[in-house]
């Protein structure tokens, strides 16, 4: 469904994504994993049409992004960086809004949003302003948000990075739900035992560069995660 071909977005001083081919299918979470600084933002923002690639491209079923009617965006659920929340508006009025700009309207978008408050647990906080929220609930608001329309693909930058172990299975079953209904789901982590319950895929991202995949049923993930960057990592001082 979604697939980047050679792409390539350096910033001045050398970082960035170099290269990079990687696809996302229907039915499928697939996780993309690398230590800070690994360009994991910087993929996921590419391959959503942030960021313009220098090189390369990518396309969304087949089309190359330029040419996406804004329409098509309409079925994509993102959270990259900071998750939608404005602080003065409630968790309610926050996911109402995502809803009508998803395209929902006024009455299936109220429907979506009590069922995502639902799903996420939200629903105690649907009146409480966005941010006297804890992170971890603003958190839940942005994936909320990203999941309340039922998007076909999925790119979600870190979506655990501040929820507690009930958030984590309460996320990891939504995204199971998705990806059983077809959706294609992106996501980055660097909780690698986590990436191996829930992805059928990892791909692992070095210094900018895609440099290879890891098993996630293979035995001790962590110790070849790391392995694979050392080799990496010699490799490139050495060219
Ligand atoms: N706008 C920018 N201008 C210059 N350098 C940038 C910019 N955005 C990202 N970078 C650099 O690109 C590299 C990759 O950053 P990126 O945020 O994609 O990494 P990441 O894998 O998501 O890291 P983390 O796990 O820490 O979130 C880093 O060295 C970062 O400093």
């Amino acid at each position: 469904m979604l697939a980047a071909h050679s792409v390539t977005r350096t910033f001045r001083g050398g970082a960035g994504v170099r290269a990079v081919d990687l696809g996302v299918r229907s039915g499928e979470i697939h996780a993309l994993v690398g230590l800070n600084g690994a360009g994991k933002t910087t993929l996921m923002k590419l391959l959503l049409g942030m960021l313009r690639p220098t090189e390369g491209e990518v396309r969304l079923d087949g089309t190359p992004l330029p040419a996406l009617p804004a329409s098509a965006w309409a079925r994509v659920g993102h959270v990259i960086e900071h998750p939608l929340a404005y602080g003065d508006l409630t968790a309610r009025e926050n996911l109402l809004l995502s809803a009508r700009l998803h395209g929902l309207a006024a009455t299936g978008a109220a429907a979506a949003v009590d069922e995502a408050l639902e799903e996420l647990r939200l629903a105690r906080y649907a009146g409480v302003r966005a941010r006297r929220l804890s992170a971890g609930n603003r958190q839940r608001v942005g994936l909320a948000a990203a999941l309340q329309h039922q998007p076909r693909l999925l790119v979600l930058d870190e979506p655990t990075s501040t929820l507690d172990p009930g958030g984590v299975i309460l996320l990891r079953d939504a995204l199971r739900r998705r990806a059983r209904d077809g959706a294609a789901i992106l996501i980055s982590s660097h909780h690698l035992d986590e990436v191996a319950r829930i992805a059928d895929r990892i791909t692992l991202i070095n210094g900018g560069a895609v440099i290879g995949e890891l098993d996630p049923g293979g035995a001790d993930l962590e110790r070849t995660f790391f392995a694979r960057i050392l080799a990496d990592d010699r490799r490139r001082e050495g060219a």
